[in-house]
């Protein structure tokens, strides 16, 4: 059954934007409130209204553009200024009138921030937080408290902040909240302080965690343990600093550690998607090895992982990637034994018969290939070749008698150093296909572009679906870097049809070499993809 007192809390569009290189427009913000309603979060605190003009559209904008099923939006701001009244503070006013139903006021409590940084009396702070809380609550608002550097403050004067705490709760908040603002507690500090809070005050607590030891989501599970039942996340970890306690290892851990019931029904297997959307909106590369979301969180490389997961997924895998939307994948690699190559192939649609010869031709291969550079693990389709070969079903579109490439640069203005110049470069392939011997040539920006148009021009009148492929990304890796311009250097291209992407790798002396490689690859599985019968014969 749903833990409906348990509130999953959601910074990300105010903690999370703290993060150093995180920028978000109004859109963007709506559109990431949009999908942490999806995944189902309870709160979304969305900013600072009154702080700057973005924050304060948001919450204008949101209560018309919004319609959120599970999520009440949140409103985040200070206590009111020292000597004046909260209802004559026009930042509490801004909160009032933020059409939240929510608000979370950051309140003091440590006393020496409000000696030093508030430069206020610890009778003025209590004041501060009383007056605002009530001022609120006599609003309609509903209000929760974020007590910052509440543990720190908590080592330093435990009877002050134990105060904090007692105001806040009696003034009429909800939940108070202890924040390790500087990110320096451990697990056994917080179980420790969260108990000792909770016998004293009595007050309903939660966790706000910030990661600067890595350990904020253990740290909001520890609160959990001690009994909080508020916690205060951002999508991916994002936020101040190193970040915050992450939303979907805090929910993950809750949910299938815990056995806690705290998202609504049907919302735990959108973490996946909510964390790689959210990571585009706010322009951060998805982190591949981020828990439970990652695309590498239960991607399989070792070969004794393999010959057991072949037997039961579980016996290497801590949860069911399903439950969280995510997949298993396995990675073939010089690490890979014949259970790897079995499950690859599976997973590629490719039915090995149980042959074990096959697979261990395969893993020799591959751990041979490897040794001289190449790399499979992010080139499914250059495996997949591999394996049809030993399969004896090669997939030759065409076959390469010779290929040229010839740049030219003439420098301009006289050949300064940065200068600028022009660079033409042209390529001549020569190639058979379907029996008969065709020469192209095409010009292009380097000898990648040059090579992959005339091979383009070479066959479009035999293979007219080649228009619709491209060239989307192409990436140089050089291995042995301390053999110079000597070193082996390896490259992966990836095309897209529209429909899918896929990645095949070459290796080479010449990087004009290994990228001929990998685009010959290339061409040859985007043919098999669009349905063109195999060559056996050329
Ligand atoms: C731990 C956290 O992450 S809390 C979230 C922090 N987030 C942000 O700061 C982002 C948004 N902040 C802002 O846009 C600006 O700082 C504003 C608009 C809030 C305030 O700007 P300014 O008025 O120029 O003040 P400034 O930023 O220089 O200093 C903050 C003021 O708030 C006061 N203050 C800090 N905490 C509190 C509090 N809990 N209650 C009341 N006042 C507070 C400080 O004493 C300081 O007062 P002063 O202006 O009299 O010196
Ligand atoms: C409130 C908050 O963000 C903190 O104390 O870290």
């Amino acid at each position: 059954m749903r833990n409906d007192g348990f509130h999953v809390f959601d910074t990300t569009l105010r903690d999370g934007a703290q993060r150093e290189g995180i920028n978000l427009r109004v859109s963007d913000k709506l559109a990431i409130a949009a999908l942490l309603d999806d995944f189902g979060v309870g709160f979304i605190e969305g900013g600072w209204p009154g702080a700057n003009p973005k924050d304060t559209e948001f919450f204008q904008r949101a209560s018309q553009e919004l319609s959120l099923k599970h999520a009440q939006l949140t409103a985040f701001g200070a206590t009111r200024r020292a000597g004046v009244r909260a209802a004559d503070d026009p930042m509490v006013a801004a909160l009032r009138d933020s059409g939240a139903p929510v608000v979370t006021l950051v309140a003091k409590s440590d006393d020496r921030h409000v000696e030093r940084a508030l430069r206020t009396t610890l009778d003025e702070n209590l004041a501060m937080i009383a007056d605002t809380v009530s001022y609120l609550r006599e609003h309609g608002q509903r209000v929760f408290v974020d007590c910052e550097h509440f543990f720190d403050g908590y080592r330093h004067d435990p009877s002050y902040a134990l105060d904090v705490v007692r105001t806040a709760a009696g003034a009429g908040a909800d939940v108070v909240i202890l924040c390790d603002t500087n990110g320096g507690m451990l697990p056994d500090d917080v179980f420790r302080t969260v108990t000792e809070v909770r016998e004293a005050t009595g007050a309903r607590l939660g966790m706000h965690a910030q990661d600067d030891t890595g350990c904020a989501v253990a740290n909001t599970l520890a609160a959990v343990d001690a009994g909080a039942t508020h916690v205060q996340c951002t999508a991916n970890g994002y936020g101040e600093r190193v970040g915050n306690a992450d939303l979907f290892a805090v929910v993950g851990a809750l949910t299938l550690k815990r056995g806690m019931d705290v998202l609504p029904q049907g919302c735990l297997e959108e973490m996946t998607r909510v964390s790689h959307a959210v990571a585009e909106i706010v322009n951060l590369a998805p982190d591949t090895h981020r828990p439970y979301v990652g695309v590498s969180a239960f991607a399989h490389k070792a070969g004794l992982h393999a010959s057991a997961i072949k037997v039961d997924p579980d016996l290497y895998q801590h949860t069911d990637p399903a439950l969280v939307g995510n997949t298993m994948r396995m990675l073939v690699s010089d690490m890979a034994g014949r259970a790897s190559i079995e499950l690859k192939a599976q997973e590629l649609g490719l039915d090995l018969a149980g042959d074990r010869a096959l697979s261990g031709r395969v893993v020799e291969r591959v751990k041979g290939l490897e040794l001289s550079g190449y790399s499979f693990e992010a080139a499914d389709a250059s495996l997949e070749l591999l394996l049809r070969e030993e399969m004896g079903e090669p997939v030759r579109y065409f076959e390469t008698e010779s290929w040229r490439v010839i740049t030219e640069r003439r420098p301009r203005d006289g050949a300064p150093l940065f200068g600028a110049y022009e660079s033409l470069t042209e390529a001549t392939v020569k190639l058979t296909v379907k029996g008969e011997r065709v020469i192209a040539t095409a010009e292009g920006n380097g000898p990648v572009n040059a090579l992959d148009r005339a091979l383009r021009s070479s066959m479009e009148g035999v293979y007219t679906a080649l228009a619709g492929l491209e060239l989307v990304d192409y990436k140089v890796r050089i291995l042995e870097g301390s053999s110079g311009t000597n070193a082996i250097t390896r490259t992966l291209v990836t095309f897209s049809d529209g429909a899918g992407e896929w990645t095949t790798v070459g290796v080479g002396p010449n990087v004009v070499d290994a990228s001929w490689v990998a685009l010959e690859q290339a061409f040859n599985y985007g043919l098999l993809r669009q349905g063109y019968p195999r060559e056996r014969d050329v």
